[in-house]
């Protein structure tokens, strides 16, 4: 059966399927004359609905009655994605198939029809026929592009036409003789109305980085009060992701698929409040639910499992940082941290007097270092009998990598002596621990020298005093190799996500400061260091390469 509101979603479909293949149509429905500039390069292609029927013969039939006839149905591979991600459910969990439409007079013009049988989308998102049939995410009017317009046509709509781009994709299911569909999406340009159209540009074949370009593009933001609320609410994803690995649940659920009910036993917690938790966690990716109701860890779960350092970074941030933020506002008032205001004490003096918390520490900061370690071992050469210091080293992740990639080089890991006492150097092994205090001096001689995340914890007098050290304890020719983030400034070309929250971060947190590549050249340079090559690295992160001069 058909229900009646996806039977008049689908008559106004037709409709506007015949409406639609007159000349100027795609101006017409734009509002916009400019559109005609792209008429020579666009013919109507179809009209697209997304609709729910008990099965995909309901959908045959009404269109046989209407006057319609139906090809074979393809696989959905872009609108089942879209609705995964939009759902938050797995791509295999949603039967989605595209059935193509014909006026048998051949008067009007044809329908794509998207047919998820209601049975199965209740199942697996309960809400989901509701939320899209009142949104119409996946209607839209097609478009094909003659061959080879595709890119050229897309920034028409985008620059010229004021169109926001809304995703896309290739399925290789469609026009399989000539390479696939790839399909890209637009909204029209935010008016005064509340339904905006949506439009599909296709064109044969699998264009892959045109692809890329699009859907890296905003899509599109939701009004100002569903952005406010959500933004307010930010911090209980944090929560949830601090409170999951607390409880273990990444570990608990391990790589089985289970019933909330087991996972409650297993993490010795409430049936329904742990049900509850669970559906939250599909929010923040942790989990997701399999249409048969149990859950089960992603990728993203599994970095919070025990055996990885993310689970200690998700700790530090849902525990002594987490308070920290508490006291933000006294921050601001005072130009101190945070931190000082709710502990009393600097950061890394209060870590040295917690063991627990600091041990903590130092494999949360493993973390990030092992996604840089293998990356910046092999950007810059370390010839043999190479020595390397690693000031702020923590527990040597990233000296230990440098000296693993390359034979014959040999180095110290020199941090504070309450770090230097908990890291377990290998009998033998060419890393070596010494404790000091790099406002003192730092170990002398070595031909590279590597502050990685070290600088961004102070203020440019203090990073002053560090690089002094190091200089001072080097020759000319030596190298400096600086770990850091970058604020986007003049000469960044960078599209940064994280350097300006990790600012504020260092604000709350340790008092330093997250800088431009400007600023760090000037800091460098100020002792006696000429930053050669800027090398972007994971997460945001870049190598900054410097000579002693
Ligand atoms: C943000 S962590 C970075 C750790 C490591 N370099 C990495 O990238 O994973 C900063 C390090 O600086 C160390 N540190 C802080 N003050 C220090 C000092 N006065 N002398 C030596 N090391 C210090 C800390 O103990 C900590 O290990």
């Amino acid at each position: 059966m058909l229900s009646s509101q996806d039977e008049l979603r689908l008559y106004r479909a037709a409709s506007l399927a015949a409406r639609s293949t007159a000349p100027g149509a795609l101006a017409r429905l734009l509002g916009n004359p400019a559109a005609a500039d792209i008429d020579d390069r666009v013919e109507f292609d179809h009209v697209a609905v997304l609709v729910f029927p008990d099965s995909e013969t309901d959908v045959r039939d009404f269109l046989a009655e209407a006057g319609f006839e139906t090809g074979p149905s393809v696989p959905s591979r872009v609108v089942r994605s879209r609705l995964a991600e939009r759902h938050r459910v797995a791509e295999d969990d949603l039967d989605v198939t595209i059935v193509h439409a014909s006026p048998i007079t051949g008067l009007g013009g044809d329908l794509e029809i998207f047919v998820l049988p209601r049975g199965s989308a209740e199942r697996v998102a309960p809400g989901l026929i509701e939320r899209e049939r009142a949104r119409e995410e996946e209607s839209h009017t097609g478009w094909l592009v003659a061959e080879g317009q595709l890119e050229r046509t897309r920034r028409t709509c985008r620059d010229a036409l004021g169109m926001e781009p809304d995703g896309g994709g290739h399925n290789p299911h469609e026009d399989t003789g000539t390479g696939g569909r790839s399909v890209v999406y637009f909204k029209a340009p935010a008016g005064d109305k509340e339904y905006r159209p949506r439009f599909e540009l296709t064109a044969r074949g699998h264009h892959a980085e045109v692809l890329a370009a699009h859907v890296g593009e905003p899509v599109s933001m939701p009004d100002e009060h569903t952005a406010l609320l959500s933004l307010l609410a930010g911090h209980w994803s944090a929560r949830a992701l601090h409170v999951s690995v607390e409880l273990g649940i990444p570990d608990a659920v391990g790589d089985e698929a289970l019933e909330p009910a087991e996972v409650a036993r297993r993490i010795g917690c409430d049936a329904r409040a742990t049900a509850r938790f669970l559906r939250f966690l599909v929010r923040v990716g942790v989990v997701r639910q399999r249409a048969n109701g149990c859950y089960e860890t992603t990728e993203r779960g599994r970095l919070l499992r025990a055996d990885n350092p993310f689970s200690d970074l998700t700790r530090l941030y849902g525990n002594e940082f987490y308070d920290a933020w508490n006291d933000l506002a006294a921050a601001l008032r005072t130009g101190r941290t945070a931190f000082s205001h709710h502990y009393g004490v600097e950061h890394f003096d209060y870590f040295a007097t917690a063991p627990e918390s600091s041990r903590t520490f130092d494999r949360a900061m493993q973390a990030v270092t092992r996604l840089v370690a293998e990356e910046l071992s092999h950007s810059c050469p370390f010839p043999a009998e190479t020595t390397v210091v690693d000031i702020g080293g923590g527990n040597g992740t990233l000296l230990r990598t440098i000296v693993d990639e390359h034979p014959g080089v040999s180095g110290v890991v020199f941090d504070r002596a309450h770090v230097i006492g908990s890291a377990v150097a290998e009998p033998g092994g060419r890393v070596r621990f010494e404790a000091g205090d790099f406002f003192e001096e730092v170990p002398a001689g070595a031909q590279t020298y590597l502050l990685s995340r070290v600088l961004h914890d102070w203020d440019d007098e203090d990073c002053d005093r560090i690089l002094h050290n190091c200089r001072r304890a080097c020759d000319a020719g030596a190298r400096l190799l600086v770990v850091e983030r970058l604020l986007p400034g003049g000469s960044s070309s960078r599209p940064v996500d994280l350097a300006e929250p990790w600012d504020l971060q260092m604000l709350a947190v340790t008092g330093g400061r997250e800088r431009e590549r400007t600023e760090y050249e000037k800091l460098l340079y100020g002792s006696g260091f000429r930053v050669d090559q800027v090398i972007a690295m994971p997460v945001d992160l870049n190598l900054l390469i410097a000579t002693a001069v």
